[in-house]
């Protein structure tokens, strides 16, 4: 029985984190980065940790921090997996002691494969979206078939999923994973618990009909 993981990520209220708890998410995304308009301060994201149950992962997401920004946030937050979506190599990502994903932002000269290899100590890939004006939370899409068949790390799907695109995301990729900011806002930074339900029960349904498949 196979099941799409989903983090709902930019999590900035208690009330959004428990929404996607409710509807079924496996982790929740805190932005640690400052121009982001879902950034929370460390102080912030633990006020809303302390409150989450057991078995949802806590995950920080950074944007080519300070080694000593990302050790402080750890130290105050009870993180359990760290987010590099900036141009951070390997040797800095294994830094903190915690499991990390590292972001990529896919165009099509980039190749994956030696992506994992330069990422081996990564936990998974999380593909997203590569802009010139954003490195990341563009609301946009990629061209999913730039994925090749074959990589052998978890892959997290990202970048502009929607409750109207994930069906086929989900059916033509297949990922570990879905991670989902933009698609399931009301408004920048405050989560709609509609969207949230809506993306979930989706997945959810496309999870039973493939494992009914086979
Ligand atoms: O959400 C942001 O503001 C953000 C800022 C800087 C880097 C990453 C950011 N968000 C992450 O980007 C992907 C895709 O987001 P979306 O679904 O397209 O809105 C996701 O991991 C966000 O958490």
């Amino acid at each position: 029985m196979k099941r799409t993981r989903v983090k709902i990520c930019g999590i900035t209220r208690q009330e959004d984190a428990w929404a996607a708890i409710d509807a079924g998410a496996d982790a929740l995304g805190f932005v640690f980065y400052a121009t982001s308009p879902r950034a929370v301060t460390a102080s912030q994201a633990q006020a809303i940790m302390k409150t989450l149950p057991p078995y949802i992962s806590k995950v920080g997401l950074f944007v080519n921090a300070a080694a000593a920004e990302v050790q402080q946030v750890v130290a105050e937050t009870s993180l359990d997996c760290l987010q590099f979506h900036g141009d951070e190599a390997a040797d800095y990502c294994e830094k903190f002691n915690l499991p990390y994903y590292k972001a990529i932002r896919v165009k099509p000269e980039l190749n994956l494969i030696q992506c994992e290899l330069d990422f081996a100590s990564a936990s998974a890939l999380l593909l997203d979206t590569f802009s010139e004006k954003a490195v990341g939370g563009t609301g946009q899409t990629f061209d999913w078939t730039l994925i090749p068949a074959g990589m052998q790390k978890p892959v997290i799907l990202a970048g502009g999923l929607n409750p109207d695109n994930v069906t086929q995301a989900l059916q033509q990729v297949q990922p570990y994973a879905v991670d989902v900011s933009g698609g399931v806002e009301a408004q920048k930074g405050i989560k709609s618990q509609e969207k949230i339900t809506a993306f979930m029960q989706l997945v959810m349904q496309q999870d039973a009909i493939r494992n009914r498949a086979v």
